[in-house]
């Protein structure tokens, strides 16, 4: 697996295509203004990386479906779900290039520029065939990057997307100063809907106590480079979305998500109070100091539910 084509020239993609070609393996970067060169290299890839914003996901797989052969693994490294179609971004890449397409899902706690320049990090890796988890493990490793394998995509998946919604929520609560206790409970509520949804869905509990699920809901919860994070905390300065959003360049996959794990949740009969509360605060419709009101007086009832 030594030609690899990253698609998406942001910070993850970036550096992803940076981590590789130091291992020493020949990287092509396929960002929105590339040319037709790098258009190309998809033609002798033998692993496509996708780090593309899962709403421009389909997008851009469909109009590289012709340019991909047919064996190459796709890796999906987005962490998001298609609000249009609530599937996961895995589910869209397969819907586009087929269900025999070997696909795996990175996915755990990993800002890009720690990354980028080489500090410790542990991911777990999923994917639709044991084969290509472990061709993923082997070729992506580093003495800085370590992956553990899965065979529960809709954990990972589930897991990396919804740690996102959380953020936000754990952003605004810290705007809100309301000391150390209320973040711990949010994160670990938040683990408890994160978990309930996978479980629906079909994912295992297990894996939202790992990489994908725990480890990056505390990275991006309590982590100074988080996107979504700040987005959280500019909400609870009492900023509105849109101008939060005009004046960030980089993608806050949370904002999306809330709506799409809402309405997934819907589907499935999963309860999801704190989703529920942020989707109202992102609609302006509520301010994240009455979201933290009314979660605190819900019905008071198990900490861990029977299934
Ligand atoms: N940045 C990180 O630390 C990090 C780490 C792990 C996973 N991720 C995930 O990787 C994905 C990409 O995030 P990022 O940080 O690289 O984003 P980014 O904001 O740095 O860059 C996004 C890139 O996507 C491109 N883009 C935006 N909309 C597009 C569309 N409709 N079609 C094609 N390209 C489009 C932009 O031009 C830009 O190059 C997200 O799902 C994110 O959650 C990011
Ligand atoms: O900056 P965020 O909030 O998009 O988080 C980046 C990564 O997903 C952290 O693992």
């Amino acid at each position: 697996m030594q030609r690899i084509a990253v698609l998406g020239g942001g910070a993850w993609g970036t550096a992803l295509a940076v981590h590789l070609a130091r291992l020493g393996r020949d990287v092509t970067l396929w960002a929105r203004a590339s040319n037709n060169r790098s258009g190309r290299a998809l033609h002798a890839a033998a692993c496509v990386v996708s780090a593309i914003p899962s709403h421009g996901t389909r997008d851009v797989i469909r109009r590289a479906r012709g340019l991909l052969p047919p064996e190459a693994t796709v890796v999906s490294a987005t962490k998001g779900l298609e609000v249009e179609t609530l599937l996961r971004v895995s589910e869209v890449i397969e819907d586009e290039l087929g269900s025999d397409r070997p696909i795996a899902v990175l996915s755990g706690p990993s800002f890009a520029a720690e990354l980028a320049r080489g500090a410790p990090t542990a991911v777990a890796v999923a994917g639709n065939c044991e084969a290509t988890v472990a061709a993923v493990q082997r070729e992506f490793r580093s003495g800085y990057f370590r992956l553990y394998a899965t065979q529960d995509l809709v954990g990972v998946e589930i897991g990396g997307a919804m740690k996102n919604v959380i953020a936000i929520a754990a952003g605004a609560v810290e705007s809100l100063g309301l000391g150390d206790n209320c973040p711990s409970a949010l994160i670990t509520r938040g683990l408890a809907e994160i978990s309930r949804l996978a479980s629906a869905l079909g994912g295992q509990r297990e894996t939202l106590a790992g990489l994908s699920g725990l480890g990056d809901l505390v990275l991006t919860c309590t982590g100074q480079l988080s996107r979504n994070r700040s987005v959280g905390i500019e909400l609870g300065k009492g900023r509105p979305l849109e101008e939060i959003l005009g004046k960030m360049r980089a993608v806050a996959e949370g904002v999306r998500t809330t709506e799409a794990a809402l309405a997934l949740g819907g589907r499935h009969g999963v309860e999801l109070p704190i989703t529920a509360q942020m989707a109202d605060v992102l609609a302006g419709q509520k301010t994240p100091r009455v979201a933290v009101e009314e979660l605190m007086l819900r019905r008071q009832r198990s900490e861990v539910e029977v299934e």
